[in-house]
């Protein structure tokens, strides 16, 4: 059978195979549409017997090029679009790129056969420059396919490469295959440019042109006549780039070495689970294209099942997860490729669903039952390492799966001398460093954690894991991949790499046309340019992206009550603020006055107030004390603020009352003990040094705390966490560095989570919000969100909030304040304290109610859409994602001295409290 299969396509290219002989070096990796056509222009057609005589040497090429011509498998399944596709719109993308893309190959194979008939070429004819002063309207623009050489008398000349001729009224442009113009002209015959037919040979701005084929608009405007969004040539020059480092990712990894094991073999050959059984979970046959590459040895197709005993606890986006993920590695979803990137929000149980892929893969395979993978390496963050093992344990025992974890008594060396252990899982520090010792081991496939971390080419992390000969590659982040376009293709191209071609061709077809199309200067053409290019790389990089949303599994969770909670600074903390403000350092820089960062010592300054008075204190204590002091920026800001403070004050005795937030803190935590005191707080904070305030406030409460942050050794990490969530643990606190160790964390022991101060990046409060409200846990869960009222806290949650803050930079965990341009505007009002306000974000909403008691509906009704610069149809809501103003709006909202606080969390904290919002999410449970 598959023997046929393969002779039926020797047959049929036949042809096709001389056209390839007489191509330009180009053109092994050119346009599809003409690449079965590219004849030299000064050559004629070779004979029959020649075709013959080449035909053997040839079928190798044949071959390739069969492999990746279907680049997209439309045969191959129908779920592709139901799993794939962000938007409703990208799915009618999909069908419509793959019945185009069938249409090339046949164009490209008729036309083929007629170019065979095409012997000598005529003297092209030069298309002259029109004189007169025809006009025609620009809406009339046509597209063509062409090769393209510098005009020569020589004759043997030779095409130099595939080009796009843009024929628009008199003028043309000519762009090669990375979207970049290498020939123009204007003021041409209309009557010429207009009879430009196929076949055709010219001479155009001092070029020697063939007209290979015509360009439907939709396919220039998509992008996909351009050299990788053709698909087929996408996948060669890219395997072709692939090849360097890459050895054939279809070879099993258990080579039969006699004839016995081949009986064997064959014998053996049933699924290893009954693909019959009730629930169970089989993976998608190979279809004969794959099976006629990968298959070469014949053995029988057979199931591949998951293994039941892990079927039972996965969810259905899980189940279809591996679905996902299996086809992708097994290059059944783009031919050839085997990379991944599985996107699912945070908490959807990304590690298990890779590690149900691994544990498939390494026992299984469709063909002959073979495993497809015998190493596996998989890179995350130090934090995690420990929990890749505890996951692995959780679901597949000690015994079914080996796997060797690296910390300071565990070297790769263990691993690499060793047949004993099958995956490896270690951080992307110790990476580096072994580096040399990990690329001694074949990794048949290779799985980076927060991989979003990859989407900088040029940092070392990246370019070692790029360095790693492994084909199968997934990424695995919480973080949407699409909102920096530069940073998506680094991801694309780490897991596929070449699907898009080079980094100045993808900026050239995609990027540009893209970012013009969303400029407000925008005309019409460019912004239907943009949208089609970025539905068209949407739709191409859809078939190996997965994201999920929160949505799916909320019904799994118990209910999740969030709060924002505006605490009433203290007396001390506002005469500290004004003093600030009036300082000479603010009012430079609101004159702009001073260097580029003396804002963020300003911004720095007035951070630390809100958070306690003690820590500006300390700080100018620091300062003072350094021999640099006189020339500092800082002296301009902290002069005289030592005068506030009463002259006895000692910050190591600091008291509650002086911050308005540790009030509200303390006695929340008093609450929270008296009314559950089964239950857990997760106690979060970007600062080390407010974290030993808010230790502090345990030890002298008696509170039994844990704490973890970027001094926690990596090895201790697992432990300090697995001890928290034990219900064992008489740990109440969790005291947590969210920059430092709040990534991948699963936190769910703790039910309460207060975030005490706030970051300008949404990314980190949301990473830090999601370690509790995640499968596993049984409380509903409460989150409060502290901010000193009236403050430049407020100033930064509103810009959270706010259009501005929702830009491509929020959702990136490595930007920082330091990456942030304030205008003076900005900046004057960042440096506003509001004094009289109970609540100024709620003043900026726009409200009608005066604040009282505002029982907006849930936000779950309301969906919410981030920026991409995709474009907001190419994305699904998020759910995990920084609010906008209006939906807040939505949210109940009352002042703290209201009457009927249902909440009694919320009533036992009021006294210190202006004004709260609340919203519930999965109500339907009784709380
Ligand atoms: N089907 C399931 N049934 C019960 N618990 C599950 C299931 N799937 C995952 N979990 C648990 O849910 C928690 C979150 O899973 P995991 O850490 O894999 O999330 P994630 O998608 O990697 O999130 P993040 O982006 O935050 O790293 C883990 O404790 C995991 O064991
Ligand atoms: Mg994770």
């Amino acid at each position: 059978m598959v023997l046929e299969v393969g002779k039926q396509k020797q047959q049929g290219r036949l042809i096709l195979l001389n056209m390839r002989r007489s191509a330009a070096p180009s053109q092994l990796q050119g346009n599809p549409f003409k690449k079965p056509k590219f004849i030299s222009p000064a050559r004629s057609h070779p004979s029959p017997n020649e075709e013959v005589a080449k035909l053997n040497s040839e079928i190798k090429l044949f071959e390739a090029a069969a492999n990746k011509s279907n680049f997209l498998q439309p045969q191959n399944d129908p779920r592709i679009c139901d799993f794939n596709l962000p938007t409703e719109e990208c799915a009618k993308g999909i069908n419509h790129g793959y019945n185009h893309r069938e249409k090339y190959c046949l164009e490209a194979s008729t036309k083929a056969t007629l170019d065979l008939h095409h012997t000598v070429h005529s003297a092209p004819k030069e298309i002259t420059v029109s004189k007169g002063q025809e006009e025609k309207p620009d809406s009339l623009v046509k597209y063509f396919s062409v090769v393209w050489c510098k005009a020569s008398k020589k004759k043997h000349k030779k095409w130099e490469g595939d080009a796009v001729l843009i024929v628009r009224g008199k003028s043309f442009t000519l762009k090669d295959l990375e979207g970049k113009d290498i020939g123009k002209g204007t003021g041409y015959k209309l009557k010429e440019l207009e009879k430009i037919e196929e076949g055709q040979t010219m001479m155009i701005g001092g070029k020697e042109i063939e007209v290979m084929g015509i360009i439907s608009p939709d396919d220039f405007n998509s992008g996909r006549c351009f050299q990788f969004g053709g698909g087929c040539s996408a996948v060669l020059s890219s395997s072709q780039a692939a090849k360097k480092c890459f050895s054939n990712p279809f070879k099993s990894v258990c080579k039969l070495s006699s004839k016995e094991n081949k009986q064997n073999s064959f014998q053996n050959c049933k699924p290893r689970h009954d693909p019959h059984a009730p629930n169970s979970l089989v993976m998608l046959r190979p279809d004969k294209n794959h099976q006629w590459l990968f298959n070469k040895t014949c053995f029988p197709v057979v199931d591949v099942v998951i293994d039941p005993h892990l079927v039972y606890y996965l969810r259905p986006h899980q189940k279809e997860g591996i679905i996902f993920l299996y086809e992708c590695v097994m290059g059944m979803r783009v031919n050839g490729r085997c990379g991944a990137i599985l996107a699912d929000e945070m908490g959807l149980g990304k590690t298990l669903q890779c590690i149900s892929l691994i544990w498939t893969l390494q026992c299984q395979g469709p063909y002959g039952g073979k495993p497809i993978i015998k190493k596996t390496l998989i890179v995350t963050p130090g934090s995690l390492v420990n929990n890749w093992r505890k996951e692995f344990q959780k679901w597949l025992g000690i015994e079914r799966i080996k796997i060797f974890t690296v910390d300071q008594d565990h070297k790769v060396e263990e691993f690499t001398k060793s047949p004993f252990y099958s995956v490896l899982i270690i951080s992307y520090e110790m990476l580096l460093r072994s580096l040399d010792q990990i690329k001694t081991v074949k990794f048949d496939l290779l799985i980076c954690d927060e991989g979003h971390r990859l989407k900088n080419s040029t940092i070392k992390t990246t370019t070692a894991l790029i360095s790693l000969s492994c084909e199968k590659r997934i990424i695995l982040t919480g973080t949407p991949v699409q909102n920096d376009l530069q940073e998506f293709f680094t991801l694309i191209d780490f897991v596929n790499p070449g699907i898009l071609g080079s980094l100045s061709a993808y900026r050239k077809i995609y990027e540009e046309p893209i970012i013009i199309s969303r400029q407000p200067s925008a005309s019409e053409e460019e912004r239907k340019l943009g949208e089609q290019r970025a539905a068209e790389l949407t739709c191409l990089t859809g078939l190996f992206i997965l994201r999920r949303t929160q949505e799916v599994i909320n019904k799994y969770l118990p209910p999740k009550i969030e709060n924002v909670v505006f605490c009433r600074p203290g007396a001390l903390q506002i005469e500290l603020y004004r003093k600030l403000l009036n300082s000479q350092a603010v009012r430079f820089c609101l004159q702009g006055l001073l260097e580029n960062t003396s804002h963020l010592i300003c911004i720095g300054a007035l951070k630390k107030l809100c958070n306690h008075p003690c820590l500006l204190f300390g700080s100018i204590k620091e300062k003072e004390s350094n021999s640099t002091w006189d020339e500092s920026e800082e002296r301009n800001l902290y002069e005289g603020l030592m005068n506030v403070f009463p002259a006895d004050y000692n910050p190591i005795m600091f008291t509650e009352e002086e911050s308005g937030k540790l009030q509200v803190l303390s006695k929340l935590l008093a609450v929270i003990r008296e009314l559950r005191p089964a239950e857990k707080v997760v106690l979060v904070s970007n600062y080390t040094r407010t974290l030993d305030i808010l230790q502090e406030v345990c030890k002298r409460h008696g509170y039994a705390y844990t704490r973890l942050d970027g001094q926690t050794p990596i090895s201790q990490r697992q432990k300090i966490v697995d001890g928290f969530n034990s219900k064992y643990s008489s740990d109440f606190i969790f005291l947590l560095s969210s920059k430092a160790g709040g990534v991948g964390l699963n936190l769910i022991g703790g039910s309460h989570l207060i975030l005490y101060d706030i970051d300008w990046n949404p990314a980190t409060d949301i990473q830090a919000m999601s370690r509790v409200w995640r499968d596993g846990q049984k409380h509903p869960v409460h989150i409060y969100r502290l901010l000193t009222t009236g403050t430049i806290e407020e100033k930064i949650y509103q810009r959270q909030i706010s259009k501005q803050g929702l830009s491509g930079a929020v959702v990136d965990l490595s930007k920082t304040s330091d990456h942030i341009q304030f205008s003076v505007e900005e900046l004057k009002n960042l440096f506003t304290l509001h004094e009289s306000s109970h609540c100024v974000t709620h003043d900026l909403l726009d409200c009608e109610c005066t604040g009282e008691n505002h029982t907006g509906d849930s936000l779950e009704k309301f969906p919410v859409s981030r920026s991409c610069q995709l474009g907001p149809h190419h994305q699904k809501s998020d759910s995990l994602k920084p609010l906008s103003m209006s939906q807040l709006k939505q949210w109940k909202h009352f002042p703290g001295d209201h009457l009927n606080l249902t909440d009694p969390f919320l009533e036992r904290i009021r006294e210190n409290v202006s004004f709260f919002f609340q919203n519930i999410t999965n109500k339907t449970i009784a709380i």
